[in-house]
C-alpha cells in the first residue's frame, strides 16, 4: 500500500486531495507541518507526499516553494479540490455559545467575511482544520468551535452550526504530488520549474519572452526571497503547452537567460473546473 504524507490529520482537506490523486487505499502518513512533510519524504518514511499550494481566497502558500526547493522534491502531480468551509461544534451547542473558534490559517483565511461579523469570538490558527475538530470533541469543548470540512464533522461527530461559510464560493485549492526522485514523465503537459536571475534590466522580461516566442503558458509565477540576498529573489513558474517540443526547445532558451534553472517535475495537468 501506498504510504503517502499529508499536512494534517485524517478528515483534513489533504487526506481528501491524497485519495483523489490514488484512490482509497493509501497509508496515511499524517505530519503535523509542512516541514516535517518535507522531512518524511526525504526519510523515506512516505512514498509520495500531497501539499497545498494555492487557494483560490487565500494565494499562495509561498513558504511551501521554498521547501520544495530547499529539500529537492520533484512534483510528480497535481490536485485541485473544490473547498467548502463549515462551522462546527459538538451536538446542541448554539452559535451564541461559541467563544473560541479554531482552524487552519489559510482555513481561517478563506472565512474572514463570516469572522469579521462575529462578535465576543476569539478566533485562534491551529496546525489543521481536523484537527481542530478533533480537539472539540476530545476535549468535550462546549464554548469552542472549529472550521473544518464535513468529513471532520463525520469523523468526529460534530454538528454544522454554520454551512459553507467561505467568503466565496468558487473556492478551489490546488495541491500537488512530490516525490523524492526526479520526475520528467513523458506523458506530461504541465512542468514547474524555478530559476534565479541576475540582477539586471529587462532579465526577467527575457526568460518571459522566451516562453511566448515558443508559445508557453504561464499559468503561475512566484517570487521567493533568497536568504542572506537581501532583496533578491527565486522564481518558481507553472508552464502548460500544446506540443512538447514547443516545451524542450523554451527551456533550452530559457537556459541562456538565467543563472541557475531547475525543472521540478513534468505532469499531467489537471482541471480544477470539475464537479
Ligand atoms: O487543514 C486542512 O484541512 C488542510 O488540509 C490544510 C489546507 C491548506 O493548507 O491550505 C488545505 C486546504 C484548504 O485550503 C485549507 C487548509
Amino acid at each position: 500500500m501506498q504510504k503517502i504524507a499529508i499536512q494534517g490529520v485524517r478528515g483534513a482537506f489533504h487526506e481528501a486531495a491524497a485519495k483523489k490523486y490514488a484512490g482509497e487505499s493509501i497509508q496515511l502518513v499524517e505530519c503535523m507541518t509542512f516541514r516535517d512533510l518535507c522531512k518524511s519524504l526525504k526519510s523515506g518514511q512516505s512514498d509520495m507526499a500531497v501539499m497545498a499550494i494555492e487557494n483560490t481566497i487565500a494565494g499562495s502558500l509561498s513558504q511551501n516553494y521554498g521547501l520544495i526547493n530547499e529539500y529537492q522534491l520533484s512534483i510528480v502531480g497535481e490536485v485541485y479540490l473544490r473547498i467548502q468551509m463549515q462551522l462546527l461544534a459538538l451536538p446542541g451547542v448554539e452559535l451564541s455559545a461559541i467563544k473560541f473558534i479554531y482552524s487552519h490559517p489559510v482555513a481561517l483565511n478563506q472565512c474572514n467575511f463570516f469572522l469579521d461579523g462575529l462578535s465576543g469570538v476569539q478566533v485562534y490558527e491551529s496546525k489543521d482544520t481536523a484537527e481542530s475538530a478533533r480537539m472539540i470533541r476530545e476535549g468535550n469543548l462546549t464554548d469552542t468551535a472549529a472550521i473544518a470540512g464535513e468529513t471532520a464533522a463525520q469523523l468526529y461527530s460534530l454538528d454544522i452550526l454554520k454551512g459553507n461559510i467561505e467568503t466565496n464560493k468558487e473556492n478551489y485549492t490546488r495541491f500537488l504530488v512530490l516525490t523524492n526522485q526526479s520526475n520528467q514523465s513523458v506523458e506530461g503537459d504541465k512542468a514547474s520549474i524555478s530559476f534565479e536571475l541576475g540582477h539586471q534590466p529587462g532579465t526577467l522580461a527575457d526568460i518571459l519572452t522566451v516562453f511566448k516566442k515558443n508559445r508557453i503558458n504561464l499559468t503561475n509565477i512566484q517570487s521567493m526571497p533568497l536568504v542572506g540576498k537581501p532583496y533578491e529573489y527565486r522564481f518558481h513558474a507553472d508552464l502548460t503547452w500544446e506540443s512538447k517540443v514547443d516545451f524542450e526547445k523554451a527551456m533550452e532558451s530559457a537556459g541562456e537567460f538565467a543563472n541557475s534553472i531547475i525543472l521540478l517535475g513534468i505532469y499531467k495537468r489537471s482541471n480544477f473546473n470539475f464537479q
